[in-house]
Protein backbone atom coordinates (compact mmCIF):
# COMPACT_ATOMS: atom_id res chain seq x y z
CA UNK A 1 0.00 0.00 0.00
CA UNK A 2 1.51 3.64 -0.78
CA UNK A 3 2.35 5.51 1.80
CA UNK A 4 -0.76 8.06 0.90
CA UNK A 5 -3.38 5.34 1.50
CA UNK A 6 -1.33 4.29 4.25
CA UNK A 7 -1.61 7.99 5.72
CA UNK A 8 -5.45 7.92 5.33
CA UNK A 9 -6.00 4.61 7.31
CA UNK A 10 -4.04 5.93 10.30
CA UNK A 11 -6.05 9.15 9.85
CA UNK A 12 -8.92 7.18 9.91
CA UNK A 13 -8.04 4.70 12.72
CA UNK A 14 -7.20 7.52 15.07
CA UNK A 15 -10.76 8.80 14.10
CA UNK A 16 -12.29 5.98 14.91
CA UNK A 17 -10.75 5.76 18.33
CA UNK A 18 -12.02 9.47 18.66
CA UNK A 19 -15.41 8.36 18.19
CA UNK A 20 -15.34 5.71 20.74
CA UNK A 21 -15.23 2.92 17.63
CA UNK A 22 -13.25 -0.20 19.32
CA UNK A 23 -11.38 -2.45 16.98
CA UNK A 24 -11.16 -5.37 19.77
CA UNK A 25 -8.95 -7.99 18.20
CA UNK A 26 -8.82 -6.92 14.67
CA UNK A 27 -7.57 -4.27 12.46
CA UNK A 28 -8.52 -2.61 8.70
CA UNK A 29 -6.40 -3.37 6.13
CA UNK A 30 -5.76 -3.12 2.54
CA UNK A 31 -7.20 -6.49 1.26
CA UNK A 32 -6.10 -6.18 -2.55
CA UNK A 33 -6.93 -4.18 -5.64
CA UNK A 34 -10.35 -6.12 -6.19
CA UNK A 35 -11.70 -5.81 -2.93
CA UNK A 36 -10.40 -3.02 -1.46
CA UNK A 37 -9.91 -2.58 2.45
CA UNK A 38 -11.24 -5.19 4.55
CA UNK A 39 -11.01 -6.29 8.41
CA UNK A 40 -9.23 -8.95 9.52
CA UNK A 41 -8.69 -10.78 13.01
CA UNK A 42 -5.35 -10.47 14.71
CA UNK A 43 -3.24 -12.37 17.49
CA UNK A 44 -5.17 -10.86 20.25
CA UNK A 45 -8.94 -11.54 19.61
CA UNK A 46 -11.15 -11.99 23.03
CA UNK A 47 -12.85 -14.63 23.99
CA UNK A 48 -16.37 -13.50 23.48
CA UNK A 49 -15.82 -12.93 19.88
CA UNK A 50 -17.09 -9.03 19.80
CA UNK A 51 -14.51 -8.06 17.29
CA UNK A 52 -15.57 -4.57 16.35
CA UNK A 53 -18.03 -1.72 18.33
CA UNK A 54 -19.43 0.91 16.91
CA UNK A 55 -21.53 3.49 18.84
CA UNK A 56 -24.41 3.80 16.73
CA UNK A 57 -24.92 7.84 17.02
CA UNK A 58 -21.77 7.61 14.58
CA UNK A 59 -24.00 6.17 12.23
CA UNK A 60 -25.30 8.58 8.95
CA UNK A 61 -28.59 7.78 9.04
CA UNK A 62 -32.14 10.34 8.00
CA UNK A 63 -32.25 11.28 11.42
CA UNK A 64 -28.42 12.35 11.64
CA UNK A 65 -28.93 14.41 8.59
CA UNK A 66 -32.09 16.04 9.95
CA UNK A 67 -30.59 16.30 13.14
CA UNK A 68 -27.07 18.15 11.45
CA UNK A 69 -26.56 21.42 13.17
CA UNK A 70 -25.64 23.64 9.67
CA UNK A 71 -28.04 21.74 7.19
CA UNK A 72 -30.28 19.84 9.65
CA UNK A 73 -33.04 22.58 9.34
CA UNK A 74 -33.02 22.76 5.44
CA UNK A 75 -33.15 19.07 5.32
CA UNK A 76 -36.12 18.65 7.71
CA UNK A 77 -37.76 21.51 5.29
CA UNK A 78 -36.82 19.52 2.17
CA UNK A 79 -37.89 16.00 4.03
CA UNK A 80 -41.44 17.13 5.12
CA UNK A 81 -42.42 18.54 1.68
CA UNK A 82 -41.45 15.19 0.32
CA UNK A 83 -38.68 17.08 -2.12
CA UNK A 84 -35.97 14.06 -0.64
CA UNK A 85 -37.08 10.80 0.95
CA UNK A 86 -34.42 8.99 3.81
CA UNK A 87 -32.26 7.55 1.15
CA UNK A 88 -32.09 10.36 -0.69
CA UNK A 89 -30.98 12.78 2.93
CA UNK A 90 -28.07 10.33 3.68
CA UNK A 91 -26.65 10.86 -0.56
CA UNK A 92 -27.07 14.25 0.20
CA UNK A 93 -25.07 14.41 3.06
CA UNK A 94 -22.85 12.71 1.61
CA UNK A 95 -22.26 14.67 -1.35
CA UNK A 96 -21.68 18.07 0.04
CA UNK A 97 -19.73 16.50 3.30
CA UNK A 98 -17.58 15.52 0.74
CA UNK A 99 -17.29 19.12 -1.09
CA UNK A 100 -16.42 20.47 2.40
CA UNK A 101 -12.90 21.37 2.65
CA UNK A 102 -13.25 21.00 6.60
CA UNK A 103 -15.61 18.09 7.28
CA UNK A 104 -15.51 16.21 10.24
CA UNK A 105 -16.34 13.09 8.21
CA UNK A 106 -13.44 13.90 5.81
CA UNK A 107 -10.91 10.68 7.75
CA UNK A 108 -13.77 8.43 6.85
CA UNK A 109 -14.74 9.96 3.47
CA UNK A 110 -11.31 10.16 2.15
CA UNK A 111 -11.00 6.19 2.98
CA UNK A 112 -13.98 5.46 0.81
CA UNK A 113 -13.34 4.17 -2.43
CA UNK A 114 -13.26 6.87 -5.45
CA UNK A 115 -14.72 4.75 -8.37
CA UNK A 116 -16.63 1.59 -8.17
CA UNK A 117 -17.26 -1.37 -9.97
CA UNK A 118 -21.32 -0.98 -10.84
CA UNK A 119 -22.47 -0.48 -14.11
CA UNK A 120 -22.62 3.24 -13.62
CA UNK A 121 -19.23 3.18 -13.71
CA UNK A 122 -18.12 1.06 -16.65
CA UNK A 123 -16.60 2.87 -19.60
CA UNK A 124 -18.91 2.42 -22.73
CA UNK A 125 -16.51 -0.41 -23.89
CA UNK A 126 -17.35 -2.28 -20.77
CA UNK A 127 -21.24 -1.28 -21.02
CA UNK A 128 -21.40 -3.09 -24.54
CA UNK A 129 -19.96 -6.03 -22.49
CA UNK A 130 -23.39 -6.24 -20.81
CA UNK A 131 -25.14 -6.01 -23.98
CA UNK A 132 -28.30 -8.51 -24.50
CA UNK A 133 -28.51 -9.03 -20.55
CA UNK A 134 -30.84 -7.58 -18.20
CA UNK A 135 -28.21 -5.40 -16.46
CA UNK A 136 -27.72 -3.44 -19.85
CA UNK A 137 -31.40 -1.99 -20.21
CA UNK A 138 -31.43 -1.63 -16.31
CA UNK A 139 -28.13 -0.19 -16.04
CA UNK A 140 -28.62 2.47 -19.27
CA UNK A 141 -32.25 3.40 -17.28
CA UNK A 142 -30.97 3.97 -14.18
CA UNK A 143 -27.72 6.39 -15.36
CA UNK A 144 -30.05 8.52 -17.33
CA UNK A 145 -32.94 8.82 -13.99
CA UNK A 146 -30.05 9.31 -11.80
CA UNK A 147 -28.53 12.63 -14.65
CA UNK A 148 -32.14 13.56 -14.36
CA UNK A 149 -32.21 13.61 -11.13
CA UNK A 150 -28.82 15.75 -10.84
CA UNK A 151 -30.04 18.71 -13.27
CA UNK A 152 -33.38 18.72 -11.75
CA UNK A 153 -32.86 18.96 -8.67
CA UNK A 154 -29.53 17.88 -6.75
CA UNK A 155 -27.42 20.27 -8.55
CA UNK A 156 -29.04 23.23 -6.65
CA UNK A 157 -30.10 21.55 -3.59
CA UNK A 158 -26.21 20.93 -2.69
CA UNK A 159 -25.06 24.22 -3.54
CA UNK A 160 -27.71 25.53 -1.12
CA UNK A 161 -26.30 23.24 1.56
CA UNK A 162 -22.98 24.38 0.69
CA UNK A 163 -23.65 27.88 0.82
CA UNK A 164 -25.00 27.63 4.69
CA UNK A 165 -21.90 26.10 5.22
CA UNK A 166 -20.38 29.10 4.41
CA UNK A 167 -19.10 27.18 0.92
CA UNK A 168 -19.27 29.52 -1.96
CA UNK A 169 -16.97 28.23 -4.58
CA UNK A 170 -16.80 24.57 -4.90
CA UNK A 171 -18.71 23.51 -8.17
CA UNK A 172 -20.94 20.36 -8.31
CA UNK A 173 -20.83 17.69 -10.53
CA UNK A 174 -22.80 15.26 -11.60
CA UNK A 175 -19.68 12.75 -11.02
CA UNK A 176 -19.77 13.67 -6.88
CA UNK A 177 -23.81 12.72 -6.88
CA UNK A 178 -22.88 9.64 -8.29
CA UNK A 179 -20.08 9.14 -5.70
CA UNK A 180 -22.72 9.40 -2.90
CA UNK A 181 -25.11 7.37 -4.59
CA UNK A 182 -22.44 3.98 -4.98
CA UNK A 183 -21.09 5.23 -1.42
CA UNK A 184 -24.99 4.54 -0.07
CA UNK A 185 -25.79 1.77 -1.76
CA UNK A 186 -22.54 -0.56 -1.20
CA UNK A 187 -22.28 0.35 2.06
CA UNK A 188 -25.54 0.99 3.64
CA UNK A 189 -27.12 -1.22 6.29
CA UNK A 190 -30.77 -2.03 7.55
CA UNK A 191 -30.21 -0.84 11.21
CA UNK A 192 -32.87 -2.65 13.66
CA UNK A 193 -32.78 0.24 16.30
CA UNK A 194 -34.98 0.94 19.48
CA UNK A 195 -38.37 3.36 18.62
CA UNK A 196 -37.41 5.09 21.34
CA UNK A 197 -34.35 5.70 19.68
CA UNK A 198 -34.99 6.67 16.47
CA UNK A 199 -38.95 8.29 17.62
CA UNK A 200 -37.45 9.54 21.28
CA UNK A 201 -40.11 11.69 23.60
CA UNK A 202 -38.98 14.85 24.35
CA UNK A 203 -37.68 13.87 27.82
CA UNK A 204 -35.79 10.78 26.80
CA UNK A 205 -34.20 12.89 23.84
CA UNK A 206 -32.33 15.06 26.42
CA UNK A 207 -31.27 11.74 28.04
CA UNK A 208 -31.50 9.14 25.34
CA UNK A 209 -27.86 9.47 24.04
CA UNK A 210 -25.47 11.29 25.86
CA UNK A 211 -23.13 14.15 23.77
CA UNK A 212 -19.90 13.22 24.14
CA UNK A 213 -17.20 15.61 23.87
CA UNK A 214 -15.51 14.53 21.07
CA UNK A 215 -11.97 15.26 20.20
CA UNK A 216 -11.22 17.92 17.28
CA UNK A 217 -11.37 15.47 14.91
CA UNK A 218 -14.65 13.89 15.50
CA UNK A 219 -17.54 14.30 13.77
CA UNK A 220 -20.32 16.91 15.69
CA UNK A 221 -23.17 15.03 17.48
CA UNK A 222 -26.53 17.43 17.36
CA UNK A 223 -28.60 14.94 19.35
CA UNK A 224 -30.64 16.67 22.03
CA UNK A 225 -30.56 20.12 20.05
CA UNK A 226 -33.06 18.79 17.98
CA UNK A 227 -34.49 16.00 18.67
CA UNK A 228 -38.06 16.49 19.27
CA UNK A 229 -38.30 17.21 15.03
CA UNK A 230 -37.09 14.25 14.44
CA UNK A 231 -40.48 12.74 15.90
CA UNK A 232 -41.75 13.74 12.01
CA UNK A 233 -39.85 11.35 10.71
CA UNK A 234 -41.18 9.32 8.16
CA UNK A 235 -39.02 5.71 8.06
CA UNK A 236 -40.48 3.05 7.55
CA UNK A 237 -41.40 0.79 10.08
CA UNK A 238 -40.39 -2.29 8.33
CA UNK A 239 -36.94 -3.88 6.84
CA UNK A 240 -36.17 -0.99 4.32
CA UNK A 241 -33.76 -3.11 1.79
CA UNK A 242 -35.37 -6.76 2.55
CA UNK A 243 -32.37 -9.09 3.06
CA UNK A 244 -29.57 -6.58 2.81
CA UNK A 245 -26.57 -7.68 5.26
CA UNK A 246 -29.43 -10.06 6.66
CA UNK A 247 -28.67 -10.23 10.44
CA UNK A 248 -31.20 -11.95 12.58
CA UNK A 249 -31.53 -9.91 16.46
CA UNK A 250 -33.19 -11.52 19.41
CA UNK A 251 -36.50 -10.90 19.98
CA UNK A 252 -36.36 -7.70 22.38
CA UNK A 253 -38.78 -5.31 24.66
CA UNK A 254 -38.93 -2.76 22.89
CA UNK A 255 -40.23 -2.48 19.11
CA UNK A 256 -38.22 -2.22 16.52
CA UNK A 257 -37.83 0.14 13.89
CA UNK A 258 -35.52 -0.59 10.91
CA UNK A 259 -33.49 2.29 9.84
CA UNK A 260 -30.73 2.47 6.40
CA UNK A 261 -27.73 4.33 7.55
CA UNK A 262 -23.73 3.85 7.14
CA UNK A 263 -21.52 2.26 10.23
CA UNK A 264 -18.54 3.74 9.86
CA UNK A 265 -15.78 0.85 10.82
CA UNK A 266 -18.37 -1.97 10.22
CA UNK A 267 -19.06 -1.05 6.91
CA UNK A 268 -15.30 -1.91 5.85
CA UNK A 269 -16.16 -5.62 6.34
CA UNK A 270 -16.37 -7.43 2.91
CA UNK A 271 -18.87 -10.61 1.31
CA UNK A 272 -18.03 -14.16 1.31
CA UNK A 273 -20.36 -17.25 0.50
CA UNK A 274 -18.83 -18.66 4.19
CA UNK A 275 -18.75 -15.35 6.27
CA UNK A 276 -16.56 -15.77 9.84
CA UNK A 277 -18.49 -13.15 11.19
CA UNK A 278 -22.03 -11.20 11.60
CA UNK A 279 -23.21 -8.09 12.93
CA UNK A 280 -25.42 -7.49 15.51
CA UNK A 281 -26.82 -4.00 17.96
CA UNK A 282 -26.44 -4.06 21.26
CA UNK A 283 -29.51 -2.27 22.54
CA UNK A 284 -28.28 -1.78 26.58
CA UNK A 285 -24.89 -2.31 26.41
CA UNK A 286 -25.00 -5.83 28.09
CA UNK A 287 -23.20 -7.73 25.17
CA UNK A 288 -20.67 -4.80 24.56
CA UNK A 289 -20.48 -2.75 27.09
CA UNK A 290 -21.38 -0.08 25.03
CA UNK A 291 -25.80 1.18 24.95
CA UNK A 292 -26.92 1.34 21.41
CA UNK A 293 -24.20 -0.22 19.64
CA UNK A 294 -23.21 -2.64 16.11
CA UNK A 295 -20.66 -5.27 17.28
CA UNK A 296 -19.45 -7.60 14.66
CA UNK A 297 -19.24 -10.78 16.17
CA UNK A 298 -16.76 -13.85 15.50
CA UNK A 299 -18.93 -16.87 13.91
CA UNK A 300 -15.64 -19.12 13.61
CA UNK A 301 -15.19 -22.08 15.72
CA UNK A 302 -11.76 -22.22 15.42
CA UNK A 303 -10.41 -18.25 14.44
CA UNK A 304 -7.03 -17.63 13.20
CA UNK A 305 -5.05 -14.36 13.20
CA UNK A 306 -4.38 -12.86 10.60
CA UNK A 307 -7.66 -14.23 8.70
CA UNK A 308 -9.94 -12.05 6.77
CA UNK A 309 -13.35 -11.20 9.18
CA UNK A 310 -16.42 -11.54 6.09
CA UNK A 311 -20.21 -11.07 6.75
CA UNK A 312 -23.15 -12.29 4.44
CA UNK A 313 -24.59 -9.52 2.15
CA UNK A 314 -27.34 -11.92 1.33
CA UNK A 315 -27.62 -15.18 -0.53
CA UNK A 316 -27.48 -12.68 -3.89
CA UNK A 317 -27.20 -13.38 -7.30
CA UNK A 318 -24.33 -11.69 -9.70
CA UNK A 319 -27.01 -9.71 -11.28
CA UNK A 320 -27.80 -7.98 -7.41
CA UNK A 321 -23.59 -8.04 -6.91
CA UNK A 322 -22.78 -6.48 -9.63
CA UNK A 323 -25.52 -4.19 -9.46
CA UNK A 324 -25.82 -2.65 -6.15
CA UNK A 325 -21.94 -3.42 -5.15
CA UNK A 326 -20.06 -3.36 -7.98
CA UNK A 327 -18.55 -7.39 -8.03
CA UNK A 328 -19.23 -10.87 -8.99
CA UNK A 329 -18.80 -14.38 -7.46
CA UNK A 330 -17.52 -17.40 -9.94
CA UNK A 331 -19.99 -19.95 -9.96
CA UNK A 332 -22.02 -18.27 -7.50
CA UNK A 333 -24.09 -20.97 -5.88
CA UNK A 334 -26.62 -17.97 -5.45
CA UNK A 335 -26.73 -16.78 -9.50
CA UNK A 336 -30.61 -16.80 -10.29
CA UNK A 337 -32.66 -15.99 -14.16
CA UNK A 338 -35.15 -13.63 -14.37
CA UNK A 339 -37.85 -13.80 -16.59
CA UNK A 340 -40.71 -12.39 -17.76
CA UNK A 341 -43.71 -12.44 -20.36
CA UNK A 342 -44.11 -8.48 -21.72
CA UNK A 343 -47.16 -6.94 -20.53
CA UNK A 344 -47.42 -5.34 -24.11
CA UNK A 345 -47.82 -8.84 -25.66
CA UNK A 346 -50.78 -9.97 -23.56
CA UNK A 347 -52.28 -6.34 -24.18
CA UNK A 348 -52.65 -6.54 -27.83
CA UNK A 349 -53.31 -10.85 -27.77
CA UNK A 350 -56.59 -11.90 -29.21
CA UNK A 351 -59.12 -11.64 -25.44
CA UNK A 352 -56.14 -10.27 -23.52
CA UNK A 353 -59.39 -8.58 -21.07
CA UNK A 354 -60.81 -12.33 -20.15
CA UNK A 355 -57.15 -13.48 -19.78
CA UNK A 356 -56.31 -10.74 -17.37
CA UNK A 357 -59.28 -10.84 -14.90
CA UNK A 358 -58.17 -15.06 -15.29
CA UNK A 359 -54.97 -13.66 -14.66
CA UNK A 360 -55.83 -11.24 -11.77
CA UNK A 361 -58.39 -14.04 -9.87
CA UNK A 362 -55.23 -16.32 -9.79
CA UNK A 363 -52.76 -14.32 -8.66
CA UNK A 364 -50.67 -15.67 -11.08
CA UNK A 365 -47.38 -13.75 -12.13
CA UNK A 366 -45.89 -12.15 -15.23
CA UNK A 367 -42.18 -12.81 -14.27
CA UNK A 368 -40.35 -15.03 -12.45
CA UNK A 369 -37.21 -15.57 -10.56
CA UNK A 370 -35.05 -19.01 -11.27
CA UNK A 371 -32.62 -19.56 -8.97
CA UNK A 372 -30.04 -22.39 -9.93
CA UNK A 373 -30.54 -24.24 -7.01
CA UNK A 374 -33.64 -25.10 -8.42
CA UNK A 375 -31.95 -27.19 -10.84
CA UNK A 376 -31.20 -29.98 -8.31
CA UNK A 377 -34.48 -30.95 -8.09
CA UNK A 378 -35.02 -31.09 -12.19
CA UNK A 379 -35.39 -33.37 -14.81
CA UNK A 380 -31.50 -33.02 -15.23
CA UNK A 381 -30.52 -32.61 -11.45
CA UNK A 382 -27.26 -30.06 -11.61
CA UNK A 383 -25.62 -29.40 -8.41
CA UNK A 384 -27.14 -29.31 -4.88
CA UNK A 385 -29.61 -27.84 -3.19
CA UNK A 386 -29.16 -26.82 0.69
CA UNK A 387 -32.65 -24.73 0.36
CA UNK A 388 -35.34 -27.72 0.30
CA UNK A 389 -38.27 -25.24 -0.93
CA UNK A 390 -38.92 -27.08 -3.92
CA UNK A 391 -41.00 -29.42 -2.16
CA UNK A 392 -43.20 -26.96 -0.69
CA UNK A 393 -43.99 -25.84 -4.28
CA UNK A 394 -44.74 -29.49 -5.50
CA UNK A 395 -47.18 -29.97 -2.46
CA UNK A 396 -49.02 -27.04 -3.21
CA UNK A 397 -49.33 -27.75 -6.82
CA UNK A 398 -50.84 -31.34 -6.35
CA UNK A 399 -53.81 -29.67 -4.63
CA UNK A 400 -54.29 -27.87 -7.34
CA UNK A 401 -55.47 -31.13 -9.71
CA UNK A 402 -57.76 -32.04 -7.08
CA UNK A 403 -61.27 -30.26 -8.48
CA UNK A 404 -62.96 -31.99 -10.84
CA UNK A 405 -60.39 -34.71 -11.55
CA UNK A 406 -61.41 -34.95 -15.46
CA UNK A 407 -57.62 -34.12 -16.31
CA UNK A 408 -54.96 -36.89 -15.18
CA UNK A 409 -52.06 -35.61 -12.62
CA UNK A 410 -49.18 -35.50 -14.68
CA UNK A 411 -46.50 -38.12 -14.22
CA UNK A 412 -43.58 -35.05 -14.63
CA UNK A 413 -44.84 -33.10 -11.35
CA UNK A 414 -42.02 -33.79 -8.81
CA UNK A 415 -39.59 -32.87 -11.76
CA UNK A 416 -41.18 -29.86 -12.41
CA UNK A 417 -39.07 -27.35 -11.18
CA UNK A 418 -40.75 -23.85 -12.80
CA UNK A 419 -43.01 -22.01 -9.95
CA UNK A 420 -46.69 -22.43 -10.38
CA UNK A 421 -47.49 -19.13 -10.22
CA UNK A 422 -45.71 -18.41 -13.60
CA UNK A 423 -47.12 -21.71 -15.43
CA UNK A 424 -50.33 -20.35 -14.23
CA UNK A 425 -49.90 -16.95 -15.80
CA UNK A 426 -48.33 -18.91 -18.88
CA UNK A 427 -51.11 -21.17 -19.12
CA UNK A 428 -53.61 -18.14 -19.15
CA UNK A 429 -52.02 -16.36 -21.84
CA UNK A 430 -51.47 -19.70 -24.23
CA UNK A 431 -55.36 -20.34 -23.98
CA UNK A 432 -57.46 -19.98 -27.42
CA UNK A 433 -61.51 -19.02 -26.83
CA UNK A 434 -62.91 -22.25 -26.50
CA UNK A 435 -60.41 -23.07 -23.93
CA UNK A 436 -61.11 -19.22 -22.62
CA UNK A 437 -65.07 -20.20 -22.73
CA UNK A 438 -64.75 -24.41 -21.15
CA UNK A 439 -63.37 -22.16 -18.22
CA UNK A 440 -66.20 -19.88 -17.39
CA UNK A 441 -68.55 -22.54 -18.37
CA UNK A 442 -66.25 -24.73 -15.29
CA UNK A 443 -66.39 -21.92 -13.36
CA UNK A 444 -70.40 -20.62 -13.40
CA UNK A 445 -71.26 -24.21 -13.27
CA UNK A 446 -68.86 -24.06 -9.69
CA UNK A 447 -70.59 -21.07 -8.10
CA UNK A 448 -73.99 -21.75 -9.58
CA UNK A 449 -76.29 -18.92 -8.49
CA UNK A 450 -74.80 -18.32 -5.49
CA UNK A 451 -73.02 -14.57 -5.36
CA UNK A 452 -69.71 -16.15 -4.25
CA UNK A 453 -66.69 -15.77 -6.05
CA UNK A 454 -65.02 -18.89 -7.54
CA UNK A 455 -61.13 -18.71 -5.28
CA UNK A 456 -57.75 -18.21 -6.11
CA UNK A 457 -57.50 -22.57 -6.22
CA UNK A 458 -60.66 -23.47 -8.29
CA UNK A 459 -59.69 -21.05 -11.22
CA UNK A 460 -56.27 -22.29 -11.58
CA UNK A 461 -57.75 -25.92 -11.56
CA UNK A 462 -60.21 -24.67 -13.97
CA UNK A 463 -57.39 -23.21 -16.60
CA UNK A 464 -55.42 -26.38 -16.30
CA UNK A 465 -58.26 -28.90 -16.92
CA UNK A 466 -59.42 -26.39 -19.80
CA UNK A 467 -55.63 -26.24 -21.42
CA UNK A 468 -53.37 -28.48 -19.56
CA UNK A 469 -49.42 -27.27 -19.62
CA UNK A 470 -48.29 -27.70 -22.90
CA UNK A 471 -49.41 -24.56 -24.17
CA UNK A 472 -47.63 -23.11 -20.80
CA UNK A 473 -44.40 -25.02 -21.66
CA UNK A 474 -44.52 -24.00 -25.31
CA UNK A 475 -44.89 -20.18 -24.23
CA UNK A 476 -42.01 -20.76 -21.44
CA UNK A 477 -39.69 -22.68 -24.32
CA UNK A 478 -39.98 -19.57 -26.75
CA UNK A 479 -39.20 -17.27 -23.74
CA UNK A 480 -36.34 -18.88 -22.81
CA UNK A 481 -34.81 -19.31 -26.34
CA UNK A 482 -35.78 -15.34 -27.33
CA UNK A 483 -33.42 -14.85 -23.99
CA UNK A 484 -30.55 -17.01 -25.04
CA UNK A 485 -30.85 -15.44 -28.39
CA UNK A 486 -30.94 -12.30 -27.00
CA UNK A 487 -27.83 -12.65 -24.85
CA UNK A 488 -25.64 -14.62 -27.31
CA UNK A 489 -26.55 -11.76 -30.25
CA UNK A 490 -25.04 -9.04 -27.58
CA UNK A 491 -21.77 -10.93 -26.72
CA UNK A 492 -21.43 -14.54 -28.50
CA UNK A 493 -21.64 -17.91 -27.22
CA UNK A 494 -21.44 -19.26 -23.48
CA UNK A 495 -18.54 -21.21 -24.47
CA UNK A 496 -16.83 -17.92 -25.83
CA UNK A 497 -17.03 -16.47 -22.63
CA UNK A 498 -15.48 -19.60 -21.10
CA UNK A 499 -12.82 -19.19 -23.18
CA UNK A 500 -12.54 -15.17 -22.59
CA UNK A 501 -11.92 -15.55 -18.87
CA UNK A 502 -9.82 -18.72 -19.29
CA UNK A 503 -7.42 -16.47 -21.31
CA UNK A 504 -8.12 -13.37 -19.45
CA UNK A 505 -5.48 -11.23 -16.83
CA UNK A 506 -7.04 -8.96 -15.35
CA UNK A 507 -5.46 -4.99 -14.99
CA UNK A 508 -4.84 -4.16 -11.70
CA UNK A 509 -5.08 -0.05 -12.86
CA UNK A 510 -7.61 1.45 -15.42
CA UNK A 511 -6.11 0.51 -18.91
CA UNK A 512 -8.26 -0.25 -22.16
CA UNK A 513 -8.27 -3.90 -23.36
CA UNK A 514 -4.77 -4.86 -25.00
CA UNK A 515 -3.28 -8.18 -26.03
CA UNK A 516 0.33 -9.92 -25.06
CA UNK A 517 1.42 -11.98 -27.97
CA UNK A 518 4.30 -14.27 -28.07
CA UNK A 519 7.09 -13.26 -30.91
CA UNK A 520 4.61 -15.70 -33.29
CA UNK A 521 1.99 -13.06 -32.61
CA UNK A 522 0.19 -15.87 -31.03
CA UNK A 523 -2.04 -15.03 -27.92
CA UNK A 524 -1.32 -15.77 -24.62
CA UNK A 525 -3.23 -13.82 -22.45
CA UNK A 526 -5.58 -10.95 -23.20
CA UNK A 527 -5.64 -8.38 -20.56
CA UNK A 528 -9.08 -7.00 -19.38
CA UNK A 529 -10.39 -4.58 -17.01
CA UNK A 530 -11.98 -5.94 -13.74
CA UNK A 531 -14.98 -4.59 -15.06
CA UNK A 532 -15.11 -6.07 -18.35
CA UNK A 533 -14.24 -9.31 -16.51
CA UNK A 534 -17.53 -8.62 -14.06
CA UNK A 535 -19.45 -7.98 -16.98
CA UNK A 536 -17.84 -11.66 -18.46
CA UNK A 537 -18.79 -13.55 -15.65
CA UNK A 538 -22.43 -12.45 -15.43
CA UNK A 539 -23.76 -12.78 -18.50
CA UNK A 540 -21.59 -16.25 -18.86
CA UNK A 541 -23.78 -17.40 -15.93
CA UNK A 542 -26.90 -15.86 -17.59
CA UNK A 543 -26.16 -17.86 -20.54
CA UNK A 544 -25.71 -21.05 -18.76
CA UNK A 545 -28.87 -20.51 -16.63
CA UNK A 546 -30.57 -20.33 -19.65
CA UNK A 547 -29.37 -23.35 -21.38
CA UNK A 548 -30.50 -25.25 -18.15
CA UNK A 549 -33.69 -24.13 -17.38
CA UNK A 550 -34.38 -24.07 -21.15
CA UNK A 551 -33.24 -27.53 -21.22
CA UNK A 552 -35.87 -28.34 -18.31
CA UNK A 553 -38.78 -26.54 -20.47
CA UNK A 554 -38.12 -28.60 -23.50
CA UNK A 555 -38.12 -31.98 -21.70
CA UNK A 556 -41.38 -30.63 -19.66
CA UNK A 557 -43.14 -29.82 -22.88
CA UNK A 558 -42.36 -33.52 -24.21
CA UNK A 559 -43.90 -35.24 -21.79
CA UNK A 560 -47.14 -32.64 -21.43
CA UNK A 561 -47.75 -33.00 -24.72
CA UNK A 562 -47.18 -37.19 -24.94
CA UNK A 563 -49.54 -37.50 -21.71
CA UNK A 564 -52.02 -34.70 -23.17
CA UNK A 565 -52.54 -36.54 -26.26
CA UNK A 566 -50.62 -34.12 -28.70
C1 LIG B 1 -19.31 -2.53 2.50
S1 LIG B 1 -17.98 -2.25 1.40
C2 LIG B 1 -16.70 -3.20 2.09
C3 LIG B 1 -15.41 -2.41 2.23
C4 LIG B 1 -14.69 -2.13 0.97
N1 LIG B 1 -13.88 -3.26 0.60
C5 LIG B 1 -13.83 -0.88 1.04
O1 LIG B 1 -12.65 -0.92 0.69
O2 LIG B 1 -14.32 0.15 1.41
C6 LIG B 1 -18.56 -3.17 0.03
C7 LIG B 1 -17.65 -3.14 -1.16
O3 LIG B 1 -16.51 -3.95 -0.94
C8 LIG B 1 -16.17 -4.70 -2.11
N2 LIG B 1 -16.36 -6.14 -1.82
C9 LIG B 1 -16.96 -6.67 -0.75
N3 LIG B 1 -16.89 -8.01 -0.78
C10 LIG B 1 -16.27 -8.34 -1.92
C11 LIG B 1 -15.92 -9.58 -2.54
N4 LIG B 1 -16.20 -10.74 -1.99
N5 LIG B 1 -15.28 -9.54 -3.73
C12 LIG B 1 -14.97 -8.35 -4.31
N6 LIG B 1 -15.28 -7.14 -3.78
C13 LIG B 1 -15.91 -7.14 -2.59
C14 LIG B 1 -17.11 -4.22 -3.19
O4 LIG B 1 -16.49 -3.19 -3.88
C15 LIG B 1 -18.31 -3.70 -2.40
O5 LIG B 1 -19.01 -2.71 -3.07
Amino acid sequence: MASEAEAKLDQFLQWLQANKVELRGCSIKYSDPEKGFGIYRTADAPEDGVLVVVPLELAITPMRVLQDPVIGLECRKLFEDGVVDDRFLIILFLTVERLLKNSSWMPYLDMLPESFGNPLWFTDDEIEELKGTTLYRASELQKKKLKDIFDSKVKDLVKKLLLLHGNTDSEVFFQDFLWANAVFWTRALNIPLPHSYVFPTIEESETCIPIDTLSETSVDNACGRTSNSINNLKVNEVDLVGNRFDNAIGPEQEETVWVEGLVPGIDFCNHSLRPGATWEVDRKGSITGIPVAMYLLSAEQTPVPNQELTISYGDKGNEELLYLYGFVMDNNPDDYLMVHYPVESLQSAPCSDAKSQLLQAQNAEMRCLLPRHLLAHGFFPVGSSPKDCNNNVKAAKVCNYSWSGCRRIPSYLSELIFPEDFLAALRTISMNDEQIYQVSSMLEELVGSEEKQPSETEVRTAVWEACGDAGAFQLLVDLLQMKMMELEEGSGTEDSDSQLLENAHIETTRQSTRYNGDLNGSIKKKYITRNTWSAIVYRRGQKQLTRLFLREAEHALELSITEQGG
